[in-house]
This record gives structure tokens, C-alpha cells and sequence, in this order.
């Protein structure tokens, strides 16, 4: 179930909404916004920019745009992202421009970054909403992200260190998401970010 503490139902029905979603490393957030865009292929979602390593499959432009320290560290001094952090070892940043022309357009925008680049989104965009997806279990986090098979043990490890500190971070969110079924954790998302009036069963 998805929770919302301070969300009145409803609304965010008719404007266009930034919605940030966060949540530890091997949760299933990419899963999840996956099967998100497969639903509605409408809403903006921000491709990060990193100065990781490609993992096998991810293609630039689609995934992340990646790029080096020097180029990242003129982005972010030239004010072009609109969030940045780092995060196990490398830096990550939301591209400003492209989330705020999908804002103005009318399309509700979805950033999937890690915790400090969350406070950062709150600190400058108050009206912006925060949700955690969270694992079914500690244990369940731990096998999904050895299970995913694209770190070595020490990144593993980095990772998961990470992960206790942004589950401590749970109480500055707005709502939870629980992936247990990545279809279900989807459509719980998604009555997040367009509002309970435009959920899938009502229009499809
Ligand atoms: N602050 C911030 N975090 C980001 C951004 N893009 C991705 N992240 C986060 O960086 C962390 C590591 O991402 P990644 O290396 O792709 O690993 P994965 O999420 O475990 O598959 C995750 O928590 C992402 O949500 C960004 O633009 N800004
Ligand atoms: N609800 C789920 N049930 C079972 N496995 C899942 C679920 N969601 C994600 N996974 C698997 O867990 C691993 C980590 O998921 P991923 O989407 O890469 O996480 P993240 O983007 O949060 O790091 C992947 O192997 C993925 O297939």
C-alpha cells in the first residue's frame, strides 16, 4: 500500500506535479519506472547525468548521460542541474532544463535520485512530492541486489551501507511504496504522481 501523510486525495489532479522517487540500491526502482513508462508513456522522466561506468545494457542518452568528472563539475558550477550528489564513489545530477520545459508543458515529471539529491529537490521545489520505495525486507533488498549481478562484492557492500542510511530517511517522505510486485508498486506510483482521478483502471 502506498501511504500519504500529507497528501490531500486529489489534489494534484490538473497540474503538473515533480514527483521524486528514491529508495535503496536494488529496491527495484528501475523496474518500477520501467513498467511506469511502459503505462504511461506520457509523463517526463528525467535521464540523469553520472560519472559511472555504463553497466552492461545501459545505453547513454536513455539510462543516463555519461559523462566525466570535468564535464559534471562544469554543470554543476554553470547551475545546469538542478540537483547533484554523490553517491557510492560517483556523482550523479538532474539535468535543470529538460524537467522544467516538461513542468511548463503541462506533464508531470518523475526524477529517480538517491536521498540527498531528494532534500536538495524539497529545499528548492517545496511543492515537489517525495516517495521512498521501500523492499518487503531487509533480506529481500540484500538478494535482489546480489541477485542483480552488475557490482563486485566491495561495490555490493558500499551499496548496502548506503541503503540503511536512506531507509533511516523515511520519515522526510511524503509516501512509501512497498515493491513486493513490481506491477503493483507501478500502479501505486502512478496514482501518486498523476493523482487518484487519472489511475489506469479509469482510463484504460
Ligand atoms: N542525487 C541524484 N541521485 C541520482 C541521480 N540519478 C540516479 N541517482 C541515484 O544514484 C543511486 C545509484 O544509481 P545507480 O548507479 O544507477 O544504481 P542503482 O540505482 O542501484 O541501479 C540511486 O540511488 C539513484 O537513484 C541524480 O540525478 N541525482
Ligand atoms: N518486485 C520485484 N520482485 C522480484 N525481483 C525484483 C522486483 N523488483 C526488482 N527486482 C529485481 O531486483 C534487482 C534490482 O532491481 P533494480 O530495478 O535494478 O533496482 P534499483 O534500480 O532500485 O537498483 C533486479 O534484478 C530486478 O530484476
Amino acid at each position: 500500500m502506498s501511504t500519504t501523510p500529507s497528501g490531500e486525495p486529489g489534489s494534484t489532479v490538473g497540474r503538473p506535479r515533480l514527483t521524486v522517487v528514491s529508495g535503496p540500491s536494488g529496491v527495484g526502482k528501475s523496474s518500477v519506472l520501467a513498467e511506469l513508462r511502459r503505462l504511461r508513456p506520457e509523463i517526463f522522466f528525467s535521464v540523469s547525468v553520472t560519472t559511472r561506468t555504463p553497466r552492461p545494457g545501459e545505453v547513454d542518452g536513455v539510462h543516463y548521460h555519461f559523462t566525466d568528472h570535468a564535464e559534471f563539475h562544469r554543470m554543476a558550477g554553470a547551475g545546469e542541474l538542478l540537483e547533484h550528489a554523490e553517491y557510492a564513489g560517483n556523482r550523479y545530477g538532474t539535468p535543470r532544463g529538460p524537467v522544467e520545459r516538461a513542468l511548463a508543458e503541462g506533464r508531470p515529471a518523475l526524477l529517480e535520485i538517491e536521498v540527498q539529491g531528494a532534500r536538495q529537490v524539497r529545499a528548492t521545489m517545496p511543492d515537489a512530492q517525495l516517495v521512498m520505495l521501500l523492499p518487503p525486507s531487509w533480506d529481500v533488498l540484500v538478494d535482489r541486489l546480489t541477485g542483480r549481478g552488475t557490482e563486485d562484492p566491495e561495490v555490493v557492500r558500499r551499496r548496502l551501507a548506503a541503503a540503511r542510511e536512506e531507509l533511516d530517511a523515511v520519515g522526510e517522505f511524503d509516501a512509501t511504496v512497498v515493491n513486493t510486485d513490481v506491477r503493483n508498486a507501478a500502479a501505486e506510483l502512478l496514482t501518486l504522481v498523476v493523482g487518484p482521478g487519472l489511475s489506469p483502471h479509469s482510463r484504460s
